[in-house]
């Protein structure tokens, strides 16, 4: 039997079709090239629309979350000229020069909306409450139930104005009236989202700058962590995004703190320079094609990424060999091959976005999988521990959920393959449910996806690729 993909023949009906569906078949066997970093993406654009000058950045994701950054920046006065089908972005950040932040909030508010997407309400309420000014960050209503009041606690002693989160429990609106930063030391916590830390990280140069050209001396800024810091390669990439774009980041971590001592400590020196910037493929995106492989017995190269890549997602591929699958590493690119055929136990706290993979691969292992150390996926597009185990357990398996991650049990398999139940699969707005559950169709019968166009958040193509790459024609159901 073949595999298929039923799905749209283009885009435009990709918009309006209502479910997916994967039909079983044969390993997977291809290579591809995933789109670029989301995350690289957005921290790319804050360091170059921040700047003044021309910035040119290559291989950039065009999707709903870059592009709500996109949108942001230009409203802010940033030039970003977008070529090559998006991949390509020209940004020029000279509406920041000679801007006296004093007289900015006098200017009307400037709303900005930011959807879903958590890099860019927290990089940009970071960025533009050092830059100055009156803005309003808005998002869709599940964004207005995603915290961010670590960061406004973070900001209030530093920043000179008002900064408010306007939902319940510290969430998005964020209304912020700055006058820049006063240059004190930072803290913040770091149990909920990394994201904070790599926000205020990325905005010190911009306060560095404001207050350099105040004062007239160099300005150097310190951020610490108080307490657990989740996500940290994440961290990691921002510090070298940023000495791409020219300043100087000293990062170090202590594993030994305790709750409420320094478990990271940030020093960054110096201006962000305008620069030519080029951006990987996506490694989150390249877990669903590397467990296809997993999945099915196959075996599938991705192109563009090595265990050398900024992204600690593709520390995915050693958690496929640790459930029995080979990864091949060439010189630029990733080879999974073979099935996923051991359940495992492991902590997902650094690479968070591959759970939902994981999960999918779980149900098709001979023993259990634990996931541990990924409380945090309760923050994001939507719970992805209560809401992944439902959908987990309407396709037949056995699912315990645990305050900081879940257990999976697959049912035993029969000797034709699947035994797990066919299901329609609720996506919950997550691009990363629609992604994953999706691949369950590659042995089980039967699976179908609502909401296939949520994979717009980050990766609009993704049906169409997966369609190239198990190599069959495929149609959507429109229903
Ligand atoms: O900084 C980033 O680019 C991201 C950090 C992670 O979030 P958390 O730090 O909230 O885990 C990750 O889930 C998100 O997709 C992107
Ligand atoms: C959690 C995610 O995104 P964000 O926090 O940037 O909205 C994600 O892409 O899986």
């Amino acid at each position: 039997m073949d595999t298929d993909v039923t799905a749209p023949a283009d885009q435009s009906a990709a918009k309006t079709a209502s479910k997916v569906s994967v039909q079983p078949g044969g390993p997977v066997r291809g290579t591809i090239r995933p789109p670029g970093s989301k995350s690289i993406t957005n921290r790319a654009l804050i360091c170059a629309g921040m700047t003044p000058g021309q910035s040119h950045v290559t291989g950039a994701l065009r999707s709903e979350d870059t592009a709500v950054m996109i949108d942001s920046l230009q409203r802010c006065g940033v030039q970003i000229s977008v070529e090559a089908a998006g991949t390509q972005l020209n940004v020029n950040g000279d509406c920041w020069a000679n801007r006296a932040s004093s007289t900015v909030t006098e200017r009307d508010c400037q709303e900005l909306f930011i959807a879903n997407s958590g890099t860019t309400v927290r990089f940009l309420t970071a960025a533009l409450s050092a830059a100055g000014g009156h803005y309003q960050l808005q998002g869709v209503p599940r964004m207005h139930q995603r915290p961010i009041g670590d960061l406004i606690d973070a900001l209030q002693p530093v920043q000179q104005g008002n900064l408010t989160a306007l939902s319940a429990d510290g969430c998005p609106p964020v209304l912020i009236q700055s006058q820049g930063w006063n240059g004190k030391t930072i803290q913040v916590g770091g149990s909920i989202s990394s994201q904070y830390l790599s926000g205020l990280m990325m905005a010190c140069p911009i306060a560095a700058g404001q207050l350099q050209a105040a004062t007239g001396k160099p300005q150097s800024i310190t951020v610490e962590v108080i307490g657990e810091l989740v996500s940290k390669p994440y961290v990691d990439m921002t510090a070298n995004v940023m000495r791409s774009f020219g300043a100087e980041v000293q990062l170090t971590y202590d594993d030994n703190a305790t709750a409420e001592g320094v478990s990271a400590t940030v020093t960054i020196d110096g201006n962000y320079q305008a620069s030519q910037y080029a951006i990987e493929p996506d490694a989150s995106a390249a877990s669903y094609f590397w467990a296809a492989a997993a999945i099915t017995g196959g075996e599938v190269t991705v192109e563009g990424l090595t265990p050398d890549a900024m992204q600690g997602d593709v520390g995915f591929c050693e958690v496929l060999a640790k459930m029995g699958c080979k990864l091949a590493v060439g010189s630029d690119s990733m080879t999974i091959s073979g099935r996923a055929s051991q359940g495992i136990d492991i902590d997902m706290n650094a690479i968070s976005d591959t759970v939902q993979t994981l999960a999918v691969v779980a149900l098709f292992a001979d023993g259990p999988t634990r996931v541990r150390g990924v409380a945090h996926n309760r923050y994001k597009e939507t719970d992805r521990i209560g809401d992944l185990a439902t959908e987990l357990r309407k396709l037949g398996a056995r699912v315990d959920e645990h305050e900081d991650g879940l257990t999976i049990t697959p049912p035993p398999q029969s000797a034709s393959g699947s035994s797990l139940s066919p299901a329609v699969l609720e996506t919950y707005h997550d691009h990363r449910m629609a992604m994953s559950l999706s691949l369950a169709g590659l042995r089980q019968p039967g699976v179908q996806i609502l909401d296939p166009a949520c994979t717009g958040k980050t990766y609009p193509q993704f049906f169409a690729d997966l369609e190239a790459l198990i190599g069959r024609p495929h149609r959507w159901s429109m229903e």
